[in-house]
């Protein structure tokens, strides 16, 4: 079966119609992973047999009509955590975690009757922009195997585009939802810091942390997120708001007619690829053809973002890491003299290279007598950062520009370069600093690889950055492109 050709609500149809059955599609589903898995390798943990079994049991019980995704399957990033389902967050020292509790998002997609599909592959504890971090493997792009797919939800995304899946969790501290989806060719959104409910979620910067979606279309995007959202009593960060039903409001009379858009310079500045400056262009041209108005505006701190990004992120991560300590969680180092001993051998064993960068880091940056220098200095900037968007955001509704200065490259090139790594993260990380929702849609192709538009919304207003994606996807064709992978259909 092909999922190129159809979208939640068709399948939702579908099932409720006895068209199809979850048996069915969930078959046709396994069939489609393995079918490009050996390729794309986007999956860590196949949930095969139980989810056949689900299937079966939400056929028995016949589909509710309110539950959108009843009887759907789909996939879930490994740091998200899953009731007696391996969730490793792509490290070794977690090879072994079964957790006893779902997540709250996994909860109430589970209210819905959902299928899990499986756990995806990672960046280490979300650490990275090309799932090169994972302890297990690295994801393939699909639309070009030697590419890396991004990340941290590089394994998300790709299995997204690669037509395994319709849509997949993911998680966004700096742009790890956004910067695959750009890499893949679909849609990525991370909702305002305080949308979704974060427990469960394995904690890495908590303060930027958020869960999200990777779909093919932007409906189905905004349909999921309405299913996850809102408060909940295990997150104090959640947000109390109503959760609008964000798909309802997308139909032919969705406009952007009199939309004020904000471009800031820098995103079309130095160090972004003329190819993708050429399509991003394109793109805003083309919301002037529907209607917007586009200016140019500045957010003069963005030149600070991933420094101050780096500091924040790896402090918090520093503490949230502790936890893993060989006792309570996960694999525990056996050659040891003294409990010291587990503590450091368990770590050092377990832990990648780019997790204990980023602990000694974070710890460093927290010490006294070097606290003021960097993670005082990193916060103040964090404050200038998101003041430049209040500024932007008082005669703008929306700012655009890329997701990432460049599109996927090739596995390998940047991997012995963490600086050159964290630099992708350039037009990302400004938002999850400022808390503020943003998203990737699909904007055309650069080097024959997507380019992602990024949209970033005011605070709780995801429905103006989803409307005005849905306007561009129902007038362009670039979301209806697929890689070849062969196999999938
Ligand atoms: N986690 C993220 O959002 C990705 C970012 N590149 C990081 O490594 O921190």
């Amino acid at each position: 079966m092909n999922f190129y050709d159809t979208d939640l609500t068709q399948l939702h149809d579908d099932l409720v119609n006895k068209k199809i059955s979850a048996t069915e599609l969930t078959k046709a589903t396994f069939e489609n992973i393995h079918a490009t898995e050996d390729q794309v390798q986007a999956f860590l943990t196949l949930n095969e047999e139980v989810a056949m079994k689900q299937a079966q049991e939400v056929d028995a019980n016949g589909i509710n009509a309110d539950q959108l995704v009843a009887g759907i399957p789909l996939g879930v990033k490994d740091n998200i955590v899953t009731k007696g389902l391996r969730t490793t967050a792509a490290s070794k020292i977690l090879d072994n975690f079964n957790p006893i509790y779902d997540a709250t998002v996994i909860e109430k997609l589970k209210a819905q009757n959902f299928i899990n599909a499986g756990k995806l592959n990672l960046d280490e504890f979300a650490m990275g922009g090309s799932t090169e971090n994972s302890a297990y493997q690295t994801t393939h792009n699909p639309w070009d195997l030697t590419r890396v797919p991004g990340g941290s939800s590089g394994g998300s995304a790709a299995a997204v585009a690669a037509g395994q899946v319709l849509a997949a969790l993911g998680t966004d501290t700096g742009g790890s939802i956004r910067l695959p989806a750009s890499y893949n060719g679909v849609v990525g959104m991370k909702p305002t810091y305080g949308r979704v409910s974060r427990w469960g979620i394995i904690a890495f910067g908590s303060s930027l942390d958020q869960v999200g979606w990777l779909t093919q279309s932007v409906k189905d995007n905004a349909l999921l997120t309405s299913l996850i959202s809102g408060h909940d009593e295990h997150d104090l960060t959640s947000s109390t708001r109503e959760v609008p039903n964000f798909a309802s409001q997308l139909n032919d009379d969705t406009s952007v007619k009199g939309l004020r858009i904000a471009v800031p310079k820098e995103y079309l500045g130095e160090g972004v690829d003329e190819g993708v400056k050429e399509t991003i262009k394109a793109a805003l041209k083309h919301y002037e053809s529907l209607g917007a108005i586009i200016d140019e505006v500045s957010l003069p701190n963005t030149q600070y973002g991933v420094a101050a990004y780096y500091i924040i992120s790896s402090s918090e991560a520093s503490s949230n890491l502790q936890r893993f300590d060989g006792i309570r969680y996960g694999v525990r180092a056996t050659d040891v003299q003294n409990l010291e001993d587990v503590y450091v051998k368990s770590r050092s064993e377990g832990f990648g290279d780019e997790v204990k960068r980023r602990i000694m880091l974070g710890t460093f940056s927290l010490s006294a007598g070097f606290y003021d220098a960097y993670f005082k200095k990193a916060s103040q900037i964090r404050t200038l950062i998101r003041q430049d968007f209040e500024k932007v955001f008082e005669n703008h509704d929306l700012v655009m520009g890329p997701a990432g200065p460049t599109v996927a490259y090739k596995i390998g090139a940047n991997i012995t370069d963490p600086k050159a790594m964290y630099m992708n993260d350039v037009l990302t990380v400004p938002v999850n600093m400022a808390g503020l929702p943003g998203m990737s849609i699909p904007a055309g192709f650069s080097d024959n690889m997507p380019v992602g538009l990024q949209i970033i919304g005011k605070p709780f207003d995801e429905q103006t950055m989803y409307n005005a994606a849905y306007a561009f996807e129902q007038t362009t064709d670039f979301h209806k492109q697929t890689p070849n992978l062969g196999g999938q259909n």
